[in-house]
């Protein structure tokens, strides 16, 4: 039906494939990825880690404390039991007593600054690199939109960078703390004794590498978690978003079964992983016990040959413990390294993908724009072999207004697309005051854009900050003119709270007339050069039609103004029409003109006059009211 009310002029047509920018990306970000090359990666890391340097040292070396002064309680465990409990070295025991104490007050006042250190510079981290890629995707072209569904996008915003936080964050070091305390435990061991050390070792890397190959099974499982997960919840946002046509179809059976399938997909995945994971328990759980049981039976024997003391043994279970406890935790660090550092990868290429003016052919800025708009021999495709619009030439004179008229599909929608340099001619050259918009800065000339859509776009937010949005620092007074003349005060007034009443899904529901009203405020302030209508569809009662039309009028006034036109009165006014169908342009001229042509307008025009008041539609949205009509 509407011509680019579909969510927004951002997301017109997003369920199409568009040709250009972000199609590689979007391909391989919906895939489970392979492990991210580290070649490709280790350069974003180091830029991360580089303001860091300072900070990460520092840690570093409070780590190294904070595990050495960990191994004090186990290491003075030998002389507590073999000189004061055994000898009767009465003398030794403050001494033990009071390095014990120190060394745990070390290490928990080592461990709290760490994660004071650490995890808050982790966390800082996090919410630069969110607004940073955040900012980068808005400033990305629409034809990535059209690409990529908002769902991921928002899990690239949000869930990928959070993983990064381990790159810089307490993982890292745990990652090193780890090896460290494992080889410090080991000499030590080793120290104790050589057999024990060597038998436990050789099962410990048996294990680890039986470890290794359960992660290769469950990292797969793992990637494609969070892909079922990406999926299902972007189907339920949209069918939450859409419930009104869900509803109007009596689709609910159907969102349900969709739902619950991908619910199911997402157990299956879940109860194979845990079947891995509860495996590994038990496999860890049992070598722990015959490497316990080993060193039960190593360790009496040695101490019966006299190898070994009672301190020692103990000293020796208890290191053992500080060497395993590591490896394990490694593991899931190495899981959780692996993990951030494929988010990053995923981050880097969106921050790769070129932002609309990052070309350095878009250099020419545009000055105030006087509002002459010409295509020049203009052919676009959004696919490569599939021409959408063949030749199009037109040229629209400042203050003007032309309005674009055409069946369902015919191009009128990919034509102010171009106005609006969303899209790039294929071939030819759409001109603005006699610039290319290939070659001129997208923000200079946005900037002298109003779009007015018939599917108001309104932010959770105030009526105040929804008119506001196009020019955030206008004077009270400009704000309380352009409400004035859209006529927003009329029912904004009424409310209690005024213009600060929250609309949208916390607040207040407009009605369509009312949205529109707050649209027009918003264009008003704007005070573009160059203006873009898409009318609405649907009819409104007289009395809102009425406001919108003196909204419309003063918004129109002295600006360029292309209309996706569906109200006669705005066509018959209309300073030229272009009848655009199967992306040319059939007829041109006033409405006086093309009536007396009696060629495809004037088939549309009587087509569609005895039926409506005040509507033009294309020939399908036609036929529908009719049908509706005979019912
Ligand atoms: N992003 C896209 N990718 C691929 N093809 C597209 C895309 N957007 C539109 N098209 C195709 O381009 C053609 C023209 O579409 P366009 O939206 O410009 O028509 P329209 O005249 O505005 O139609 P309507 O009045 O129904 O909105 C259609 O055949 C459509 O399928």
């Amino acid at each position: 039906m509407g011509s680019m009310g579909h969510g927004g002029m951002g997301g017109m047509r997003a369920d199409r494939p568009a040709r250009g920018t972000g199609r590689g990306v979007a391909a391989e970000m919906t895939a489970a990825r392979p492990k991210p090359k580290l070649r490709k990666v280790m350069p974003e890391v180091w830029k991360l880690v580089k303001p860091r340097i300072g900070l990460l040292s520092a840690s570093f070396a409070i780590m190294i404390v904070n595990r050495a002064s960990g191994l004090i309680l186990p290491a003075s465990a030998r002389y507590l039991i073999d000189d004061v409990m055994k000898a009767g070295n009465m003398g030794l025991l403050p001494k033990i007593v009071g390095a014990v104490a120190l060394a745990t007050l070390t290490q928990a006042a080592t461990s709290y600054a760490l994660t004071q250190l650490l995890s808050k510079a982790g966390q800082r981290l996090i919410t630069e690199l969110r607004m940073q890629v955040q900012a980068h995707i808005g400033r990305l072209p629409v034809a990535f939109y059209d690409e990529n569904r908002t769902g991921t996008l928002v899990a690239r915003i949000m869930t990928d960078v959070e993983g990064v936080r381990n790159l810089i964050g307490t993982g890292v070091i745990d990652f090193f703390g780890g090896v460290l305390t494992a080889i410090f435990a080991f000499c030590y061991l080793i120290h104790l004794s050589v057999q024990m050390t060597l038998v436990t070792f050789v099962i410990l890397v048996v294990f680890a590498l039986i470890l290794q190959r359960a992660f290769k099974v469950i990292r797969p499982i793992f990637r494609e978690r969070a892909r079922i997960n990406a999926e299902v919840t972007g189907r339920l946002t949209e069918s939450l978003g859409g419930v009104r046509v869900v509803k109007g179809y009596h689709a609910e059976q159907v969102e349900a079964d969709v739902f619950a399938k991908g619910a199911e997909r997402l157990l299956r995945n879940v109860i194979s992983s845990l079947t891995a994971q509860s495996l590994m328990a038990l496999a860890s759980t049992a070598v722990l016990g015959v490497v316990g049981a080993l060193i039960m039976y190593l360790g009496a024997h040695q101490h019966a040959a006299g190898h070994l003391t009672e301190g020692e043994y103990v000293t020796y279970v208890m290191f053992l413990a500080f060497m395993i406890a590591p490896i394990a935790q490694l593991v899931s660090i190495g899981t959780q390294l692996t993990e951030a550092l494929a988010g990053l990868d995923r981050t880097t290429d969106i921050l790769n993908e070129p932002m609309e003016d990052s070309d350095p052919e878009r250099s020419t800025m545009f000055p105030k724009i006087v509002g002459h708009v010409d295509f020049d021999n203009v052919s676009f495709e959004y696919e490569p072999g599939k021409p959408v619009l063949h030749n199009i030439e037109f040229h629209s004179a400042p203050g003007t207004v032309t309005a674009l008229v055409g069946s369902s599909g015919s191009g009128k929608s990919t034509i102010i697309s171009l106005i609006c340099g969303f899209h790039t001619a294929t071939s030819g050259s759409v001109m603005i005051d006699g610039i290319d918009l290939a070659f001129a800065n997208l923000g200079s000339f946005r900037s002298q854009l109003g779009v007015v859509l018939q599917e108001t776009f309104l932010f959770d937010g105030t009526i105040r900050e929804n008119i506001l949005f196009s020019r955030p620092h206008s004077t009270e007074e400009e704000f309380l003119t352009a409400a004035h003349i859209a006529r927003v005060d009329e029912f904004a007034e009424r409310f209690p709270d005024g213009y600060e009443t929250i609309v949208g899904e916390r607040g207040v529901k407009l009605s369509g007339g009312q949205r529109q009203r707050l649209s027009i405020a918003r264009a008003i302030l704007a005070d573009p050069r160059i203006l873009i209508l898409d009318e609405a569809t649907s009819s409104l009662d007289s009395e809102s039609e009425a406001m919108i039309q003196n909204g419309l009028s003063y918004l129109m006034e002295g600006r360029t103004t292309f209309v996706i036109a569906h109200r006669l009165s705005t066509i018959r006014n209309a300073d030229q029409i272009l009848v655009v169908e199967k992306g040319r342009i059939v007829e041109r001229g006033t409405h006086a003109e093309l009536y007396a042509l009696n060629g495809r307008y004037s088939e549309l025009y009587n087509r569609q006059h005895g039926l409506e008041a005040n509507l033009f539609l294309a020939p399908g949205e036609g036929d529908k009211i009719e049908e509706v009509a005979k019912i």
